[in-house]
């Protein structure tokens, strides 16, 4: 069953943050929202997760409407959220932990292997790069048993080349392991590269400006490269909206 938004708004202090956002994200696909900084793509998921509530409009999950906190979703936040004192190995089993359910330590090394993390198990967060850090909280959503994923900028402030390994390793996964997702990024390449299908959304008060499908045959950095004019006509549509809206991109 599909997420979907219908006609969501949302005023906070005062200030618009979302105008008549309306968007369906089908079972198992991987949909991106890039928007212009500042628009409210965060805002969406905390709506989702049920951390906020719309002003007018309605959230649905598997028909079943949101109204408050929700397990639904596995949430990354924009931050790592590791816990420092607890090791690698603490922090990636942490949901089965706090609902007091086994962990398949199988399971855990095979992904550990899997991510090239094996080695820094008994590690602290503050014992691992920067790139390792943001694998092991996108470990952690994986082995989350919720059906839906939200991921905030997980490869953000990461340099490009680890990034660019991070989205791969993210694409490569076994299929069991994949979820339907909803990703927040800023980077218009990354969302053309992952997605079966982007929203664009406009600057702030924001609503979807362009639904943008994506069915490459073979989903490879060949096939990125080839995307050139897409990622120029995204380009366009946020500036376009950025100026309209008198900000600077
Ligand atoms: N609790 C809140 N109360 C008032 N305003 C808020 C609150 N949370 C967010 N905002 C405002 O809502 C707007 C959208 O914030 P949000 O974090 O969703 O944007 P974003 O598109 O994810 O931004 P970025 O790309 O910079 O991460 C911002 O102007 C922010 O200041």
């Amino acid at each position: 069953m599909p997420i979907t938004l219908q006609n969501v708004s949302l005023t906070l202090d005062k200030l618009d943050i979302l105008n008549d956002v309306t968007a369906t994200i089908a079972d198992g696909s991987f949909v991106s929202l890039i928007a212009p900084s500042g628009a409210g793509k965060s805002t969406i998921l905390k709506l989702l997760t049920g951390l906020l509530t719309p002003s007018t409009g309605s959230l649905a999950v598997e028909g079943q409407p949101i109204t408050g906190l929700n397990t639904t979703f596995s949430y990354l936040p924009q931050e790592d959220m590791l816990f420092p004192w607890y090791t690698i190995d603490q922090n990636i089993t942490l949901y089965q932990r706090i609902n007091h359910q086994p962990v398949d330590q199988e399971r855990v090394t095979e992904l550990l292997t899997l991510c090239g993390l094996l080695p820094y198990r008994k590690f602290l967060p503050h014992q691992l790069s920067g790139g390792m850090r943001q694998r092991v909280a996108l470990l952690g959503t994986m082995l989350n048993p919720a059906d839906y994923r939200l991921l905030d900028e997980p490869f953000g402030a990461l340099d490009a080349m680890t990034r660019g390994l991070m989205q791969d390793w993210l694409l490569g996964l076994p299929a069991e392991l994949k979820r339907t997702t909803l990703l927040v990024t800023h980077d218009i390449e990354e969302a053309i590269y992952l997605s079966d299908r982007i929203l664009v959304l406009s600057a702030r008060p924001a609503h979807v400006v362009q639904d943008i499908a994506l069915t490459p045959i073979t989903r490879d950095r060949a096939w990125l490269a080839t995307q050139a004019p897409l990622k120029a006509e995204i380009f366009e549509l946020l500036r376009a909206d950025c100026l309209a809206a008198g900000e600077q991109l």
